[in-house]
């Protein structure tokens, strides 16, 4: 009966979908799509029925949407703010961290968490952001000889968990020097069992995972256990400085101290030891739910984002020369000079380089969330329970918003009259409204450093195989991010 009531509603919605079978619903639908062909499927699907589709996956109802007039309003909902099934896969690494909590556990949090990245907080963070890539570029100068192609992915990757690591706990893990470190493996291992994981239906499953890939099940337990162990350390001793500073009288508001009591950069972890909750610090689990939720969200979605950029950039000569030009005339000619937060400000050009290629290639090309009541969307009433996939890759894809949608072109993102026109809810590469990601402007700074650096040291060559997108929990390529380098005299 519920199932009926539901399907009239989706009915009356105009909402179409494939025709579902008895049980399997549009499961086979499917079959024998992999994490590439699945942005085919999604197009296939969106063509025949259009932006708004309804598929049955076995018992359970998704409408797949790529409507920027639905967008607008899930995004600006204060209702629908729950994520659904599929995120529950983080839950062992994540707990109920920002990204996965909701009500008003969510809400609490979001609100202590927000003043997090502060702008004088991320300002800090620049130096972190030039000295690790500065090791990243060290490390290809072996690899620049105009020949010889060069996988990006697990490079930046390991970059961009050193940025991660010093930034939300102030430690270093030198992961770039030494991958084989514990923790900085137990990150990465995660992330790909997980993202593994993801896209595959029955591998989502606990007791078939742990039944059929015993194995990996317990490694990844094991990789999870590596990775609390850690973060536990790390807030207990930043939570004893804390306190010794408050007993010897060198406390102060909104700033942190080392044992010599000398002032030192926040980590964010710092700032959480520091917040209250109805007047009460938050316990170390909190804190390890936070620190954990950033670890995660904060470095493969900045690593897919820099990779792809790298990757356009090598692939369009003469938008690299634009780049490089406002690199010499913001930051000067001298390739080891720091750059502070106001010339990444400045490097206006390169803003749009990044927001074309976020376009192109979305980090996170999907998010799912689920309706707890019936609920309006776009003038039509969406029945409770229902699972909601908001296919942003398509999304930013659509020629109603941007004309000649397929090609790479930053100067739509230039401060001109088209920009202006540009919808807000077209274009979501860092989701919208109350459950965007609170970390867009420190990704924003970590990616535009990063690629200035390397545009600065060497000149990209469209050299190996093109991306291929493959849809894991971030947006990855099926043939890494292939290019060459060239060092610049
Ligand atoms: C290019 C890089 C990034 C992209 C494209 C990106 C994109 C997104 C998107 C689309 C969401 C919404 C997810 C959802 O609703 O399920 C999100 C949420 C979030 N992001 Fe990011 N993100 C990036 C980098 C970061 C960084 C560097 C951090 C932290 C340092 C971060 C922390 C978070 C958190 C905590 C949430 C959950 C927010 C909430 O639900 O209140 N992200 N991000």
């Amino acid at each position: 009966l519920f199932k009926r009531r539901r399907n009239k509603m989706i009915e009356n919605a105009g909402i179409r979908g494939p025709t579902p079978l008895p049980l399997l619903g549009n499961l086979l639908e499917l079959v024998g799509n992999d994490t590439a062909s699945v942005f085919n499927l999604m197009e296939n699907l969106t063509s025949k029925y259009g932006k708004v589709v309804r598929m049955w996956l076995g018992g359970q109802c998704v409408l797949m949407i790529r409507d920027a007039k639905y967008l607008e309003d899930i995004f600006k909902s204060q209702q629908l703010i729950a994520k659904n099934d599929l995120y529950s896969l983080l839950d062992g690494w994540l707990g109920q961290g920002l990204l996965l909590s909701t009500g008003p556990k969510w809400f609490s949090r979001r609100k202590i968490i927000t003043p997090t990245f502060h702008f004088k907080i991320l300002e800090e963070f620049v130096e972190v952001f030039d000295q690790q890539s500065h090791v990243m570029v060290k490390n290809l100068m072996k690899q620049a000889d105009g020949k010889t192609v060069v996988r990006m992915f697990p490079k930046v990757c390991l970059m961009a968990l050193d940025i991660i690591t010093e930034t939300a706990m102030g430690v270093k893990v030198n992961a770039q020097e030494h991958p084989e470190f514990a923790y900085a493996k137990a990150v990465t291992d995660t992330s790909n069992i997980m993202s593994d994981r993801f896209m595959k239906p029955f591998d989502r499953f606990d007791g078939y995972f742990r039944i059929f890939h015993n194995q990996r099940y317990r490694h990844l337990q094991k990789c999870i256990k590596i990775m609390h162990e850690f973060t536990d350390k790390v807030i207990a001793e930043r939570r004893d400085a804390l306190q010794k500073s408050i007993d010897n009288g060198t406390y102060e508001a909104g700033s942190s101290v080392d044992e010599m009591g000398i002032k030192k950069r926040m980590a964010f972890l710092d700032v959480l030891l520091q917040s209250t909750v109805g007047g009460k610090p938050l316990t170390n689990m909190d804190i390890r739910e936070e620190v954990d939720t950033f670890m995660f969200e904060g470095h493969d979605t900045t690593t897919s984002g820099i990779c792809f950029t790298l990757y356009l950039l090598s692939r369009h000569p003469e938008v690299q020369q634009k780049v490089l030009e406002e690199i010499h005339s913001v930051i000067g000619e001298d390739k080891e000079k720091p750059v502070s937060m106001k010339d990444l400000q400045d490097l206006k050009y390169l803003d749009c380089v990044i927001k074309e290629s976020l376009r192109l290639y979305p980090p996170v090309p999907m998010i799912g969330r689920v309706t707890e009541q019936d609920i309006v969307i776009n003038g039509v009433t969406i029945p409770a329970k229902t699972n909601i996939t908001l296919l942003m890759y398509a999304a930013m894809k659509d020629p109603d918003y941007f004309p000649r949608p397929e090609e790479f072109l930053p100067e739509r993102f230039m401060d001109t009259e088209e920009a202006n026109k540009i919808n807000p809810f077209a274009y979501v590469p860092f989701s919208a409204g109350p459950r965007n990601c609170i970390g867009q402007k420190f990704a924003t700074a970590e990616m535009k450093s990063t690629i200035s650096k390397m545009v600065r040291h060497f000149e990209l060559l469209p050299l190996g195989e093109d991306a291929k997108p493959v849809m894991n929990i971030v947006l990855r390529s099926e043939t890494d991010v292939q290019l060459g380098l060239r060092p610049r005299k």
